[in-house]
C-alpha cells in the first residue's frame, strides 16, 4: 500500500505530515512511525504527525517522535501543521486546533511565519544551575560559557537520564546570552534522543525561564538556534505567563509516496 506524505521543517526541525481526515493512518503502529521517520530507510524527520478533523475547531494535531511513540506538545511541529492545514485548503490566516496539550491558536501570514499560541506556564522551578518548566512539553534550561563546542548528545543525554527526571525524562536546552533580549539555544531532544536543529517549546521554555531569572526584561525575545531564528513573546499575569507565541518560518520541503 502506498502512503501520500508531505515533509516541512520549522528551523530545522523537520516533519512528516499525514493528512489523516479518513482515520486511515494505522496509529498504533509504533515501527511503521519510527520507520517513517528513519533517515536512512525511510522519509527522515524529527517526528510525525498527522492532521486531524475535529468537531470544534479546524483540526486536531497527533504528534508523534521519531522513535515512533507519541509525545507532548511539539510548538515547531505545530507552526508546520499550520502550514500544512493551510495548503490542504483546511484554513487560510488563522486557525484554531486542539493538540495534546489543548486549545491552540495561530496565525500565518503570506510568507508562511506562523505565530502559534503555547500554554499559559503557571510553575517554573529555578534551582541554582538551571530551571525546570512545562510548555507543552518539559522542558530543562541551562545557561553554558561556550556553546559552540558543548557535546550536546552526550551532556543532553547524561541529564535526560539522571535520577533529576525518572523514567518520563526531559528535553534539555543549553543557552547562551548574546544581548539583553536574544539568546543562541542548543537542544536535546527527548524521543529522538539526539541535538535537532530546533524545538519550538524548548526556545519557548528558554524565553520564559530567562525573564523568570532576570536575565532578561524584554517580553519579546530573539532565540538563536542552529536551524535559524525564532521569536516568543508573552506577558507575566501575576505569576501567570500567558499569551505565549511561539513566531517563525514553517516550510514545506517535499511531497511523496511511500510502500508501507
Ligand atoms: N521539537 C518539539 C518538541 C517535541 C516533543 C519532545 N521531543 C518531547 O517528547 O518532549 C518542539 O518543537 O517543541
Amino acid at each position: 500500500m502506498k502512503l501520500t506524505f508531505y515533509k516541512y521543517q520549522g528551523t530545522g526541525n523537520d516533519f512528516v505530515m499525514i493528512d489523516n481526515r479518513s482515520l486511515s493512518f494505522p496509529k498504533s503502529n509504533t515501527q511503521l512511525v519510527a520507520h517513517l521517520c528513519d533517515r536512512k530507510f525511510g522519509i527522515g524527520a524529527d517526528g510525525l504527525i498527522l492532521l486531524e478533523n475535529h468537531p470544534e475547531y479546524d483540526f486536531k494535531m497527533v504528534y508523534y517522535n521519531s522513535d515512533g511513540n507519541e509525545s507532548s506538545m511539539c510548538g515547531n511541529g505545530g507552526r508546520c501543521l499550520v502550514a500544512f492545514a493551510k495548503h490542504m485548503g483546511v484554513i487560510t490566516d488563522k486557525a484554531e486546533f486542539e493538540a495534546v496539550d489543548g486549545y491552540h491558536y495561530a496565525t500565518i501570514d503570506s510568507d508562511s511565519t506562523v505565530a502559534l499560541q503555547m500554554i499559559d506556564v503557571d510553575t517554573i522551578e529555578v534551582h541554582n544551575t538551571y530551571s525546570f518548566l512545562n510548555t507543552g512539553s518539559p522542558h530543562h534550561v541551562q545557561l553554558e560559557n561556550d556553546l559552540k563546542t558543548l557535546d550536546v548528545k552526550e551532556k543532553g543525554a547524561a541529564i535526560r537520564y539522571s535520577d533529576l527526571y525518572g523514567a518520563a525524562g526531559s528535553n534539555i536546552n543549553f543557552v547562551s546570552q548574546l544581548t539583553n533580549d536574544s539568546f543562541a539555544v542548543r537542544t536535546y531532544e527527548r524521543g529522538v534522543e539526539d541535538e535537532t536543529l530546533s524545538c519550538g517549546t524548548g526556545v519557548t521554555a528558554v524565553a520564559i525561564a530567562m525573564y523568570e531569572t532576570k536575565k532578561t526584561n524584554s517580553n519579546r525575545v530573539q532565540l538563536k538556534v542552529e536551524g535559524g531564528d525564532l521569536a516568543v513573546s508573552f506577558e507575566k499575569n501575576g505569576n501567570v505567563y500567558t499569551n505565549v507565541f511561539l513566531i517563525g518560518p514553517a516550510t514545506f520541503v517535499f511531497e511523496g509516496e511511500i510502500e508501507i
